[in-house]
């Protein structure tokens, strides 16, 4: 069981902060890393990988550091977010080649495994040029899983997927957890690090917003003024009633629309229909209106 430390750990390029003050264990099983596009996700998986050095603060795996300990990078593999740059090897050479880089005493018989593991065996022999997006994130997996690593970071690893690809590659990331690796995805999509991640950790322009498994971190992205826009019959009516009722902390009406702001989002939507109802008022519509991950997040870190 391998576990990574990150102590304190910040990261500028310039006088940008790409990660500000980060503290976090991240042990085995499946870790969702949350953060909007930006958040400095991707930052963070290259200092847990070894690729690149921290500004400030320690990054351990098992109480060794990470960065230019090259004993270390046997136990961990990176797959990038960009796409391989290799489209004109067959997916056996380019494992191959990773193998040897890795020194490995066989290279064939380790690329034959890590190929068997992401169930490639079919297409090995073709130019990776000729892969789906699907294929080339399990060839980019077999590169990373060449040396057996007990550490997988994965960055963005489901961008640009249909469905099916992204249950297939669930399934792998799933199975690669219960050999008793350790996992971490990063992912800007909460809905995909909840199907799969049993712990979740969020950052937000750079810094740790909150930590936990799925339940929590949903707690804290529902528990919270929620804006919620509603049309009806008769928005006039309706705003007195959900003023009277005292669920919203405010009711505004503009535009043909009412715009609500909901302290408590579960009783508000299940209340609502009662409310129009006693008051004679039919409902058109019911939508939030800032669902967009970024304002979650910056109510976690204002919070
Ligand atoms: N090499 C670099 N030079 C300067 N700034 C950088 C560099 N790499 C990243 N940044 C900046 O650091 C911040 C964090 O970037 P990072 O790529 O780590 O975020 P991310 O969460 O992975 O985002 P995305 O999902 O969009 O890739 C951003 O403001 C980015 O512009």
């Amino acid at each position: 069981m391998t576990s990574i430390q990150i102590q304190d750990v910040s990261r500028w390029y310039g006088n940008v902060v790409a990660i500000n003050g980060v503290t976090m264990n991240i042990g085995p099983g499946v870790t969702g890393l949350l953060g909007p596009n930006g958040a400095g996700k991707s930052t963070l998986i290259h200092m847990m990988g070894g690729f690149l050095e921290p500004s400030s603060g320690t990054l351990t795996l098992e109480g060794t550091p990470i960065w230019r300990n090259p004993s270390v990078y046997e136990n961990i593999g990176l797959v990038p977010e960009r796409e391989s740059a290799y489209d004109f090897l067959t997916g056996e050479q380019f494992i191959v080649s990773m193998a040897k880089l890795h020194k490995l005493g066989d290279p064939r018989a380790a690329a034959r495994r890590a190929i068997a593991m992401v169930e490639m065996d079919y297409a090995a022999a073709r130019p990776i040029g000729t892969y789906s997006k699907g294929m080339k994130q399990r060839i980019k997996m077999a590169s990373a899983l060449v040396h057996d690593p007990a550490v997988l970071l994965l960055d963005e690893p489901f961008n640009g997927m249909d469905p099916r690809q992204r249950i297939q590659l669930m399934d792998l990331i799933r199975r690669m957890a219960a050999e008793g690796r350790t996992i971490l995805f990063s992912s800007h999509i909460l809905e995909e690090v909840e199907r799969l991640a049993t712990h979740i950790e969020v950052i937000v322009s750079g810094r740790h917003a909150a930590s936990g498994d799925f339940r929590e971190i949903r707690r804290l992205m529902t528990d919270r003024p929620y804006q919620v826009t509603v049309r009806s019959t008769d928005d006039r009516t309706l705003a007195s009633a959900i003023i009277a009722d005292g669920s919203a902390s405010s009711v505004e009406l503009t535009d043909g629309k009412l715009q609500v702001e909901a302290t408590d989002f579960h009783r508000f939507t299940w209340l609502l229909p009662q409310l129009a109802k006693n008051a004679g008022v039919r409902l058109w519509e019911i939508s939030p209106s800032d669902e967009s991950l970024e304002s979650v997040f910056s109510y976690l870190v204002g919070k």
